[in-house]
């Protein structure tokens, strides 16, 4: 009797033996990671022929807009289906209303017109907010109070990924959080003819303390003295919120929507992809790659094996696609 007490089907059951030998487990894999997954965010410059490391970021370079052809071509032979934008400005551009950010021929929009002119099969994501054009390095308008404002932001907003689709951006990716903002943006995109212009919502972007070296990358990090993003940003503490935004998005005209950051929000990915099935995105962001950089510069953890696996975690969450700073690293990888 007490013989079998934990046994369960054994040995009939052995799970162990699909695991036994390479063809089984490659059979019976229930998730897989490619190159199709991966969106590179990447850093843009003013300048001919620079390209500036992010200390905080080990591997990561600004590069200035007439280097992005080449960088463009190597990602297309690498299979990356898109980059994401992120242009960093003098601080002489910066302002309070932030109107560089939708200068026609602002950093950003000659960035995207020489990517798409070089490659243009490589799909090209704007990043819209306020946040490397205001000397306060908040992604919106701040009144008297240090408030930000949420209609008025809006409306640069509008201004700013209206200029992108206009220099020939296929996807605006909203990452500021403001309410009511891809509403605005949808109409605006119909209204001035860019019905087919993708919107990728920053959906559930939560105050995230992850965020960290891409704010040294863009140069936010100094402005924003410590000043936090907790009035429009989301709670950590919270899961149904996110639903909520997503849903609000997609209502208002999102294409696709996206949850950041990526790893310890990983509860969020499933929740959303389980309950919306909708395109679902993640961004492993900045921290991220910073915690996994120092681990494997100090030879505590595996680099290539490490990547991988932390990518396939997003996939096997339910992640339709990453951004990631790996992403050129780990196509490599898997071309290889
Ligand atoms: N609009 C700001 C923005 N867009 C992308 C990131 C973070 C990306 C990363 O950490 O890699 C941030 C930082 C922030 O909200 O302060
Ligand atoms: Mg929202």
């Amino acid at each position: 009797m007490s013989q079998n007490l934990g046994r369960g089907a054994y040995p009939n059951t052995r799970l162990r033996r699909l695991r036994a030998q390479d063809f089984s487990r490659r059979l019976v894999r229930e998730n897989q990671l490619s190159c199709d997954d991966l969106i590179l965010p990447l850093f843009v410059i003013e300048g001919r022929s620079e390209t500036q490391r992010v200390a905080s970021m080990p591997g990561v370079e600004r590069l200035s807009v007439d280097l992005l052809a080449n960088k463009a071509k190597s990602l297309q032979q690498l299979g990356i289906p898109a980059v994401a934008l992120f242009p960093v400005v003098d601080p002489s551009v910066k302002s309070d209303c932030a109107s560089a950010a939708h200068d026609a021929n602002g950093l950003a929009q000659r960035a995207v017109r020489e990517l798409k002119n070089a490659v243009p099969e490589l799909g090209v994501i704007t990043d819209v907010a306020l946040d490397p054009f205001t000397s306060h390095g908040q992604d919106g308008l701040m009144d008297h109070s240090g408030y930000i404002v949420n209609d008025e932001t809006v409306e640069v907003l509008v201004q700013q990924a209206l200029s992108h689709a206009a220099a020939g951006a296929d996807m605006v990716a909203p990452s500021d959080m403001m309410d009511g903002r891809i509403g605005a943006i949808r109409t605006a995109l119909e209204g001035a003819g860019h019905s087919n212009t993708l919107i990728m919502s920053y959906a559930a972007k939560y105050a995230s303390a992850y965020y960290g070296p891409f704010r040294d990358a863009v140069g936010s990090a100094g402005n924003l003295k410590g000043g936090s993003k907790a009035s429009y940003q989301m709670d950590p503490a919270n899961s149904d919120e996110a639903l909520h935004e997503c849903a609000l998005d997609l209502q208002e005209g999102a294409d696709m929507v996206m949850v950041k950051p990526g790893m310890p929000y990983l509860d969020i990915v499933r929740r959303v992809k389980e309950e919306l099935r909708v395109p679902t995105f993640a961004y492993q962001v900045s921290g991220e790659y910073a915690m996994h950089c120092a681990a494997f510069e100090n030879g505590w953890l595996q680099r290539e094996a490490v990547i991988l696996e932390s990518l396939l975690a997003f996939k096997r969450a339910g992640a339709d696609g990453i951004l990631t700073y790996f992403a050129e690293e780990a196509a490599q990888l898997l071309q290889g």
